[in-house]
C-alpha cells in the first residue's frame, strides 16, 4: 500500500523511494530463495537468525501492556536455552525458514515440544498459547509469520515418511521440502485452495452458519476446491451445493493464508445471483442455516467489537468474524460497494454448460 501511494505521488523523490523499497524487496526474495536452495548457506544463516519458538505447535507469546508479541530469540540465546535443557545444538537444524527482515535477518521457527513446557515458559518469561487464541491477539506481521511457521511445522510433522517406500523422509535445512533418500521422491509443503464467497442479489448479501461455528456467528459461504476445478467452477458449485442458488457473475477480491485447522489458501470472491431466483435451499449436511441480510444489518455487525457481539448486545442477533478473517473484509467491501463484478460474457474461464 505504501508503494502504491508513493507511486501515485509521482515526484522524482517518490520514484527514487519506490525503487529503493522495491529493490530491498527483490534482495530479500533472492536471499530467501538462496536459503531454500542451498543447505550450506542456510546453515550459516542460523548464526545470524532470529527464532520463533513453539511448543507442540503453540507459539510462544509475551504481553507488553495492551500488546501481544511473538518474540524472536537470537541464536546465542537459543544455544544457551538448549544447553540449560541438556539438548544438543543440533536441534537448531530442525528449524524452518519463515521469512526475513528488511535487512535480511532470517527468521526461523523451532518447536521445542519435547522439553518441559512450564520450565521453558518461566525461563523465557512468557507463555505458549494455542494459535487459535494467539492469532487474534497478535499484530499483522507477527500473525502472518506465526501462521506460516505453524503451517510448516505441522506439515513436516505429518510428512515424516515417504508414501512410496515407507522410509523416513529428510527435510532440507530451510524446511521448504522433504526428500526420500531411497526413492528420491521430493515432497513440498502444501496448502488447500478454498473459495470464500460473498453472494449478493444486488440489495442483500447471503451469510451462512455451520453447526461448528461459535453461537450467533454468521460468515460468508466457503468450500474446498475439487481437483481439476477452476476457481469459477468451485464458486458456482459451492453456491449451488450449499444454498441451491445459481451464480450469474463473480469477481475476485483478495486472498489470505488461513492456518485453521490445516493450511488453506482462502480465495475471496463476490458473486451475484438473480434477485428473481434468490430463494435459499439450505443443504443441511453442510450448513446449519443461511440467510439474506441487508446492508444496514451487515454494517452494524461489522461495527461491533467481536467481544461485545458475542454477548449479543445491541439490536442484532448475529455477529460476524473479526477483521483478521477475510470474510470480514468481503463484507466491508460489500457494504462500501468497492468491488467490481466481471460479467459472465467477459469471463474467459467460465464453465460451458
Ligand atoms: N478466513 C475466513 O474468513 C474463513 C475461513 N474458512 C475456512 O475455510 C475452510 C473450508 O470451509 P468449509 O466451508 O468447511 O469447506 P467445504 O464446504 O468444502 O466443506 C468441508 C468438507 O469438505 C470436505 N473436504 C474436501 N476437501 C477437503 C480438504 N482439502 N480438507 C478438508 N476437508 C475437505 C470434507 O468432507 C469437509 O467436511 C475451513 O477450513 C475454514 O476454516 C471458512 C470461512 C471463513
Ligand atoms: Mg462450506
Amino acid at each position: 500500500m505504501l508503494i502504491a501511494s508513493l507511486c501515485r505521488m509521482g515526484s522524482r523523490r517518490s520514484s527514487y523511494l519506490y525503487y529503493r523499497l522495491n529493490s530491498t524487496y527483490i534482495r530479500r526474495m533472492r536471499y530467501l530463495f538462496e536459503l531454500k536452495e542451498d543447505d550450506d548457506i542456510c546453515k550459516q544463516a542460523y548464526n545470524s537468525g532470529s527464532f520463533f519458538l513453539f511448543y507442540k505447535l503453540s507459539p510462544f507469546v509475551q504481553q507488553e501492556g495492551e500488546m501481544w508479541l511473538a518474540p524472536r530469540i537470537n541464536v546465542s540465546d537459543l544455544k544457551r536455552l538448549l544447553k540449560k535443557f541438556k539438548e544438543s545444538e543440533e536441534r537448531i537444524e530442525e528449524s524452518m525458514l519463515v521469512g526475513c527482515s528488511e535487512v535480511c535477518t532470517p527468521y526461523f521457527a523451532l518447536d521445542l515440544g519435547s522439553l518441559e513446557k512450564s520450565a521453558l515458559e518461566s525461563e523465557l518469561n512468557g507463555s505458549f498459547r494455542e494459535l487459535r487464541k494467539a492469532f487474534f491477539l497478535l499484530e499483522e506481521e507477527d500473525r502472518s509469520l506465526i501462521s506460516k511457521a505453524q503451517a510448516l511445522l505441522r506439515w513436516h510433522d505429518n510428512n515424516r515418511y515417504c508414501s512410496k517406500t515407507g522410509q523416513p523422509t529428510v527435510k532440507n535445512l530451510a524446511g521448504s521440502k522433504r526428500v526420500c533418500p531411497s526413492s528420491g521422491a521430493i515432497y513440498y509443503p502444501q496448502m488447500a485452495p478454498v473459495v470464500i464467497i460473498l453472494v449478493t442479489d444486488g440489495s442483500r448479501c447471503l451469510l451462512v452458519r455451520q453447526a461448528s461455528f461459535p453461537k450467533g456467528m454468521y460468515s460468508a459461504l466457503s468450500g474446498f476446491c475439487d481437483v481439476g476445478e477452476t476457481l469459477e467452477e468451485t464458486v458456482r458449485r459451492e453456491v449451488a451445493e450449499e444454498v441451491g442458488l445459481e451464480v450469474d457473475s463473480l469477481c475476485y477480491s483478495s486472498s489470505q493464508h488461513w492456518p485453521f485447522p490445516n493450511s488453506s489458501l482462502m480465495i475471496a470472491c463476490h458473486a451475484v445471483v438473480d434477485p428473481q431466483r434468490s430463494m435459499i435451499n439450505v443443504n443441511k449436511q453442510e450448513l446449519e442455516t443461511a440467510q439474506w441480510f441487508s446492508n444496514e444489518e451487515v454494517e452494524e455487525a461489522l461495527r461491533m467489537e467481536p467481544k461485545l457481539s458475542k454477548e449479543q448486545t445491541g439490536s442484532l442477533s448475529f455477529w460476524v468474524p473479526p477483521k483478521q478473517a477475510i470474510a470480514h473484509q468481503l463484507m466491508q467491501e460489500w457494504v462500501k460497494n468497492t468491488f467490481h463484478i466481471v460479467q459472465k460474457s467477459s469471463c474467459q474461464s467460465w464453465p460451458q454448460i
